[in-house]
């Protein structure tokens, strides 16, 4: 089969311009681009949290397998109920959870039984022990009007029908998930395969921790931005530490990268400042495009796949600065590498009302660092955290959510209502 080319891809867009790109149409491109790496490995239960699912799960049994009592009562035959007078019916037996009692009540007849016990042959209804107006040793009264025919019984297969599909391929396995394969007696579940993932930074300038930082150096963070976000997403990496202003350091980087994993992302080196022999080398290696896309921050961004030694990865060159390499790694990066191992994870956009006005100009995608919080009417609020600088990774460390404003969108005003993608979720 011929691979795609980005040449391809890129001639499907009218007004593709790689000097003014809307962020829709790299997301677009990125995703026509890549391809799922497709491998599959079967592994215990416990192991597939936060792993992606290879394959539906279908439920080999009903959950729960029988009719069942949703409380502690007594399980009767809603027929046997009086609407106009107090309705008395013998106990003729207790069922307990897990032991199926095999009695069979006739009219006027009811049994104890307690949550989860399964249901007596004829019996549809379930009334609470706290409900019943008198109890003795072998008979009960009801008050009419109490309960209602088929109150509080638990159906077959009302979570789960043999046969149906519990879960789909490629969801990201959360604890319910592990929760609900369990109650299918399934052991062992088929996953992606981690994705392999390495990183290198670049520049002179960058020192790594425990070296003395030298006047006009900085400690490289991106390498630990990048670390916990592709920890973060499941992915297996090779962190290959800071690669020297060098054409032929560069070169063998991208070569040892590209012959070892999945993709390779490198930071710093993409704008127009930057030593015109990285995209040289990028681009010798295989097919690699450099854009200038419409956002802030993270405007530039190389993008494609190299190949070294009849072994090829995808590319993603983000920009140097610390807030851009994270922007650009959430908003294309990762849906790239999800799509890779066949994961469905979409980001959500909330709504919340902006806390002060915001500054934008519209033709670019901005994505300013904000913290989400309930205002004093208990709506949602957002509010920006101080300077948006692509060098201030306060802005983000501070923040809990990112303010999305869109490529149309002019200035907001104290109160409007703006896109928000939460950081973290409750699961
Ligand atoms: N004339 C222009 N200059 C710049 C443009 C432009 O369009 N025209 N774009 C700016 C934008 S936007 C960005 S983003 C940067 C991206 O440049 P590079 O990707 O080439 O990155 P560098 O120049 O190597 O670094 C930028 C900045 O970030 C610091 N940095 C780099 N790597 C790290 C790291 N691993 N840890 C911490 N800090 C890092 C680096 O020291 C620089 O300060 O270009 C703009 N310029
Ligand atoms: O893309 Mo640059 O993102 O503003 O620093």
């Amino acid at each position: 089969m011929k691979n795609t080319t980005l040449n391809d891809v890129t001639s499907c867009l009218s007004d593709y311009d790689p000097d003014a790109l809307p962020v829709r149409h790299a997301q677009r491109i990125i995703n026509d681009f890549i391809t799922p790496v497709g491998a599959i490995e079967q592994v215990a239960l416990r192991s597939a949290l936060d792993r992606v699912l290879a394959a539906d799960i279908i439920s080999p049994i009903s959950v729960p397998a029988h009719d069942n009592s949703a409380m502690d009562g007594y399980a009767l035959r809603g027929a046997d109920l009086s609407e106009s007078s107090a309705t008395t019916l013998k106990v003729i037996a207790t069922v307990y959870a897990g032991r199926p009692s095999g009695i069979v009540p006739q009219a006027g007849e009811c049994v104890r039984i307690m949550t989860g016990g399964v249901m007596p042959e004829g019996c549809d209804s379930v009334i609470p022990q706290e409900h019943v107006a008198s109890i003795s040793e072998t008979a009960i009264t009801i008050n009419p009007g109490t309960i209602r025919t088929g109150d509080n019984r638990r159906f077959a297969g009302e979570d789960l029908m043999a046969g149906s599909a519990a879960i789909a391929k490629g969801k990201i396995i959360r604890p319910a998930d592990l929760g609900l394969i369990a109650s299918l007696g399934i052991a062992e579940v088929p996953v992606m395969r981690r994705l392999r993932v390495a990183f290198f930074s670049t520049g002179d300038e960058l020192r790594s921790i425990g070296e003395p930082l030298e006047a006009g150096c900085v400690y490289d963070s991106n390498r630990y931005t990048l670390f916990g976000m592709l920890t973060r997403l499941g992915c297996d990496i090779v962190d290959m530490g800071i690669v020297r202003d060098d054409p032929e350091a560069l070169e063998q980087a991208l070569r040892t990268a590209c012959e070892n994993v999945d993709a390779v992302i490198t930071s710093g080196g993409v704008s127009v400042g930057a030593a015109d022999y990285t995209k040289q080398i990028m681009a010798e290696l295989g097919d690699v495009t450099f854009w200038k896309i419409g956002m802030r921050p993270g405007r530039p961004l190389a993008f494609g796949r190299i190949n070294s030694n009849g072994k090829s990865a995808f590319l993603f060159g983000l920009p140097g600065n610390p807030v851009a390499v994270m922007v650009s790694f959430y908003f294309f990066a990762r849906a790239a590498l999800l799509r890779m191992m066949g994961a469905q994870a979409p980001q959500l956009l909330v709504k919340a009302r902006s806390a002060g006005a915001l500054r934008k100009k519209p033709g670019r995608t901005e994505y300013q660092r904000g913290i989400l919080s309930t205002n004093e009417h208990g709506e949602q609020q957002v509010r920006i955290t101080g300077s948006q600088g692509s060098g201030i990774l306060r802005s983000m460390s501070e923040a809990n959510c990112m303010v999305v404003l869109h490529d149309e969108q002019g200035n907001v005003a104290a109160g409007d209502l703006v896109d928000v993608i939460l950081f973290e979720g409750l699961v």
